[in-house]
């Protein structure tokens, strides 16, 4: 069976996917696709074959959409994804599932209410196959229980409309999440200090930051995230436990000798970092639309519980660098697991 997908915002990640789905991806087809801007839509549904419709609620509902994939403007998802559920339609939703916890919440409920998985969420890092295999050897037990992860997110340059806040909402947000399923284990409260600010940055921003994390379990998490870091985009991650240490790989790079230097290039931007990831994550998403089966990648409540813990990173940013406790709801056994 292939998968006829419908597509809600055809910008950068919106294509991208787009391309994914038709070109990379076994099993599934672009079929529809819609954006606010129309002539935008019309040009990437020529390119595919798709049709191009005038707005989220029309696609979703079209008979010629089997599941929906929202890459709008993080404000409209909340709506995209409760309409698709009330189709009852899988819907895949970049991050972040809605911008307030009050309308993850909704989504959450909704769900529930439907009584199955429908909603996956797109925190691509657990398809990394560095993460995977850092997540493995945690779990194995071999390290002895988890103590401390250090973590670095670095990109070379952001545009002058981001902001401060974005830092965790954006940015941060990926390890929140990667770090929650790593572990297996519930961010409970978050700090957020400054450094002496880079004089690389637009004068608004706070940048770098360091975040704080603290979990259930009592695993301390330290996050340096740097978004003008000049030299590329540099992802880092370094779990400690009683009896030794895991460390994500860099990306695989030739090693050049040349002109008396020993080099490996750093890559740029995240599209490249993580397009492996991306893949994967399709690929895994697609392969459950079609068995009929529940969506296995990140869920309504994983979207819901980056939003609180970015919301309590942001008001320790606020607060200039309180401890910010975590205002988590009780997780629903509907979602099973512990994080
Ligand atoms: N997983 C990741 O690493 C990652 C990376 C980049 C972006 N994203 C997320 O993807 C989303 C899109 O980001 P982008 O960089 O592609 O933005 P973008 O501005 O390039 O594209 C968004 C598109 O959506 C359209 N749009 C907005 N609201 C709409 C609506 N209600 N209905 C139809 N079309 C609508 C806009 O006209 C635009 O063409 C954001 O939520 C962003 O956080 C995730
Ligand atoms: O939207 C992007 C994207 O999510 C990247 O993965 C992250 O590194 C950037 O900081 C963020 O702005």
């Amino acid at each position: 069976m292939t998968v006829r997908v419908g597509v809600i915002g055809t910008g950068m990640i919106g294509q991208d996917h787009i391309r994914r789905l038709t070109d990379v991806v076994t099993g599934a087809a672009v079929t529809a696709v819609t954006d606010l801007d129309a002539a935008r839509a019309a040009e990437v549904a020529a390119r595919v074959g798709a049709t191009a419709l005038p707005t989220g609620a029309d696609l979703i509902n079209s008979p010629e959409v089997d599941a929906v994939l929202v890459t709008s403007w993080g404000p409209t998802h909340a709506e995209h994804v409760l309409n698709a559920i009330a189709a009852g339609k899988p819907v895949f939703c970049e991050k972040p599932l809605a911008t307030t916890a009050e309308d993850c919440l909704r989504v959450v409920e909704a769900e529930q209410s439907h009584g199955r998985r429908l909603v996956q969420v797109g925190f691509m890092r657990r398809f990394d196959a560095g993460y995977r295999q850092m997540k493995e050897v945690v779990a194995s037990g071999s390290l002895g229980a988890p103590l401390i992860v250090h973590c670095a997110h670095r990109n070379p340059t952001v545009p002058d409309a981001y902001h401060s806040a974005m830092a965790a909402q954006d940015t941060a947000v990926h390890e929140i999440d990667v770090l929650r399923w790593l572990l297996d284990d519930e961010i409970v409260s978050a700090q957020v200090i400054t450094p002496r600010a880079t004089s690389k940055r637009f004068a608004h921003l706070k940048d770098p930051q360091i975040m704080l994390f603290e979990t259930a379990g009592g695993v301390r998490i330290d996050l340096e995230v740097f978004v003008n870091c000049q030299y590329g985009y540099d992802i880092q991650c370094e779990a400690v436990g009683e009896e030794g240490l895991v460390r994500l790989p860099d990306p695989a790079a030739v090693a050049v000798r040349t002109a008396g230097r020993h080099s490996t290039a750093v890559l740029q931007d995240w599209k490249a970092r993580f397009a492996e990831a991306f893949d994967t994550e399709f690929r895994e998403w697609v392969g459950a639309v079609a068995a009929g089966a529940e969506p296995t990648g990140p869920s309504a409540w994983d979207g819901y519980a980056a939003t609180v813990i970015t919301d309590a990173a942001v008001r320790s940013l606020q607060t200039d660098g309180t401890v910010v406790t975590v205002g988590m709801k009780p997780r629903p056994a509907f979602y099973g697991g512990t994080a």
